[in-house]
C-alpha cells in the first residue's frame, strides 16, 4: 500500500491496464472452446513461439513434439474406423493439439480425411493469401473455392495423365542429360551434388514443359541467381507470409532480407513473363506447335486466360513443380546410398530393364514403387502444416468440438511418424510397403488431398520414377561421400512449407 501511495499516477495506471489486460485474456480463454485442447500454455495467449518456430524451419518438428507430449492428456477416440477394418484402440499421438490462439493442428485421420474431402468445407486459410508475390493468385493460393474451381477446371487438362504421357519424351531427354552432367561432374571432382542436379533438372523439366523451352540451367551447370532463388523459395515464403505488410515497403527499409524476398518473386516473374510472351509469338505466328502444358490456353480461339494470368499460373508452377521434385529426388538418393542392401536391390531390379525403357515399364516395379512411397513418407517435400478454415457452423475434429473461423491444420511429418502405422518411423524402411494397410494409405499424404490435391502428381511421379531408375542403372555403387567435410548434419532440415537440406548440397561419389 505505501508503495502504491508513493508511485506515480502514470505507473499506477499503467499497472491497472496492464491487471485488466490480463485479466480479460484469461477470462477469454476460460470461455473458449478451444481452451479445453491441449497444448502449451503460450499457445492460449500468443502465437509467437510459434512463429518462431516456424521462421526458424522447424515448426512441423515442434508440432509434431506436441502431438507427442500432449498425446497422454487427450481424451481417447475408441477407434479410427475405415471401411471394413479397425486399427488400434489406443492413439499414440494425440489427436489434436492447439499451436497458437486460433490454430489446432489435426493428427486424427479421420478428421484429416473429412478436412481435405473432394469439395469439402474446409477452405484454405488467409496464410495463402499471403505467399503471392506481389499478391499475384494461382491455382495454388487462390482460396476463394467457386475461382479455384474454374482454374482447376482449365489447367487440369494440361496436368492430367492422358498429356503427361505425350511429354515423356521430353522429360526422358532431360534426365539423360542430366545423368551425362553429373558423370562429367564425377570425373571433374570426384563428387557429384545431386541436389545442385536435381534443382536444375527439375526447374528444366517444368520450364520446358510450360514454355515450350527449358531455362537451359542444366546445359550450362550453373547455379544462377534464378536457381538460388528457387533453392532458397520456401524461407522466402515464409518471410512474406509472416511480414507481409512490411514487404511493399522493402525498397524503403534498411531490411537486405526484405529487398532479396522481392528480388527473388520478381526474377521468377520476369522470367516466366520473357519465356510466354516468346512462346504466345511462336503459337501465334505457327512457328511453335510443341504439346506443353499451357498449350490450350494460348490458342488465340480459346484463350479464357489473360497473358498475365498465364504468367502468374507459370510462376506458381515453377514454384511448386521444382524444388518438391528436387527435394523429394535427393533424400532419395541419399537414403538409398546410405544403406547398401536396399541399394543393391533397386539396383538388380532397375539394372534388369531394356535399354530404351519407358515410363510404362518401370511404373509398376515392385521395389522401386517401394523406395518412392518410403522416401515421400520419410523426406516429404511438403511436410508442413497445410492451414484450413473451419467452416462457420464450427465441427467436431478428432474428439473436440472445434468452432467455425479456427485454423485447422494438418501436417505431413505427423501424419507419415504415427508409431501404430509406422513402426520405427524414422527408419528408411522401404519394405513396410510391401503390403501397406488401409490406414496407411490414408495416412500417407506427401501430394496432400481432395479438392486442393497436387495438381501435378502425374508429372511428379514420371520425373521420380525415371530419375531413380536412370541414376541407379548409370551408378550402381552410389555412396554418399565424405569429401569436402560432407556428413550427415548437411542433409538435416529446415522445414519451412518446403524442406531443404540445412547446406543445400548432397554430395555423392560414384
Ligand atoms: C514430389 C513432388 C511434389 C510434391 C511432394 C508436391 C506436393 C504438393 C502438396 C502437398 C500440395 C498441396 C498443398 C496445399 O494443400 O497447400 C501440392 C499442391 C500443388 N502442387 Fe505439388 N507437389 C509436387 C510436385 C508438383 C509439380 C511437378 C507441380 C507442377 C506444376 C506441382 C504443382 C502444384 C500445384 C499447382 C498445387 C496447387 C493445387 C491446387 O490447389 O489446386 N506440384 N503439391
Amino acid at each position: 500500500a505505501e508503495l502504491f501511495r508513493n508511485a506515480p499516477p502514470t505507473a499506477i495506471f499503467a499497472i491497472g491496464a496492464f491487471v485488466i489486460l490480463a485479466f480479460s485474456l484469461v477470462i477469454r480463454e476460460f470461455l473458449n472452446p478451444l481452451s479445453k485442447i491441449p497444448g502449451p500454455w503460450i499457445a492460449k495467449y500468443t502465437d509467437i513461439y510459434t512463429t518462431y518456430q516456424f521462421l526458424s524451419g522447424n515448426k512441423p518438428r515442434y508440432v509434431h513434439s506436441l502431438h507427442k507430449k500432449y498425446g497422454i492428456m487427450a481424451p481417447r477416440i475408441s477407434c479410427i474406423e475405415f471401411e471394413g477394418s479397425t486399427s488400434n484402440p489406443v492413439l499414440p499421438i494425440g489427436p489434436v493439439v492447439r499451436v497458437a490462439p486460433h490454430e489446432v493442428d489435426i493428427a486424427d485421420i479421420s478428421a484429416v480425411k473429412e478436412i481435405h474431402r473432394v469439395g469439402g468445407k474446409y477452405l484454405k486459410s488467409e496464410f495463402y493469401d499471403k505467399i503471392g508475390h506481389r499478391g499475384g493468385r494461382t491455382l495454388f493460393n487462390q482460396t476463394d473455392p467457386h475461382l479455384h474451381a474454374i482454374r482447376r477446371k482449365l489447367l487440369s487438362a494440361g496436368m492430367a495423365r492422358a498429356n503427361i504421357v505425350h511429354l515423356e519424351p521430353d522429360v526422358m531427354q532431360r534426365i539423360q542429360l542430366t545423368m551425362k552432367r553429373m558423370q562429367e561432374e564425377n570425373d571433374h571432382s570426384g563428387v557429384i551434388d545431386v541436389f545442385k542436379w536435381w534443382t536444375f533438372m527439375a526447374a528444366d523439366v517444368i520450364t520446358e514443359l510450360s514454355f515450350g523451352q527449358s531455362f537451359q540451367t542444366t546445359e550450362h551447370g550453373l547455379k544462377t541467381p534464378l536457381i538460388t532463388t528457387l533453392q532458397k523459395q520456401s524461407f522466402f515464403m515464409a518471410v512474406r507470409t509472416t511480414f507481409p505488410s512490411l514487404l511493399p515497403w522493402a525498397q524503403l527499409l534498411p531490411l537486405p532480407l526484405l529487398k532479396e524476398v522481392q528480388a527473388g518473386g520478381q526474377r521468377i516473374f520476369h522470367r516466366a513473363s520473357q519465356a510466354i510472351g516468346q512462346y504466345k509469338r511462336m503459337v501465334d505466328s505457327g512457328l511453335n506447335t510443341r504439346r506443353t502444358l499451357f498449350s490450350n490456353l494460348l490458342k488465340s480461339e480459346t484463350r479464357e486466360l489473360t497473358e498475365m494470368e498465364i504468367i502468374q499460373e507459370a510462376c506458381g508452377y515453377i514454384a511448386a513443380g521444382s524444388d518438391t521434385t528436387a527435394i523429394t529426388m535427393t533424400y532419395l538418393i541419399w537414403s538409398v546410398c546410405r544403406n547398401q542392401s536396399i541399394r543393391d536391390r533397386l539396383v538388380t531390379e532397375v539394372k534388369g530393364l531394356p535399354d530404351g525403357f519407358s515410363e510404362e515399364s518401370v511404373r509398376d516395379l515392385t521395389y522401386l514403387n517401394q523406395v518412392i512411397n518410403e522416401a515421400l513418407r520419410l523426406h516429404s517435400a511438403v511436410p508442413s502444416a497445410l492451414p484450413r478454415r473451419v467452416p462457420p457452423e464450427g465441427a467436431t475434429l478428432g474428439g473436440y468440438y472445434i468452432p467455425g473461423g479456427t485454423t485447422a491444420s494438418t501436417q505431413a511429418y505427423t501424419l507419415h511418424r504415427d508409431p501404430v502405422l509406422f513402426p520405427a518411423s524414422e527408419s528408411f524402411n522401404p519394405s513396410r510397403w510391401e503390403n501397406p494397410t488401409k490406414e496407411m494409405k490414408a495416412a500417407f499424404m506427401p501430394f496432400g488431398g481432395g479438392t486442393r490435391a497436387c495438381i501435378g502428381i502425374h508429372l511428379a511421379w514420371m520425373e521420380l520414377l525415371l530419375a531413380t531408375t536412370l541414376f541407379f542403372r548409370k551408378f550402381p555403387d552410389a555412396r554418399v561421400s565424405t569429401k569436402e567435410g560432407m556428413c550427415d548434419e548437411d542433409m538435416g532440415v529446415k522445414a519451412y512449407l518446403l524442406v531443404s537440406p540445412k547446406s543445400r548440397r548432397c554430395l555423392i561419389e560414384v
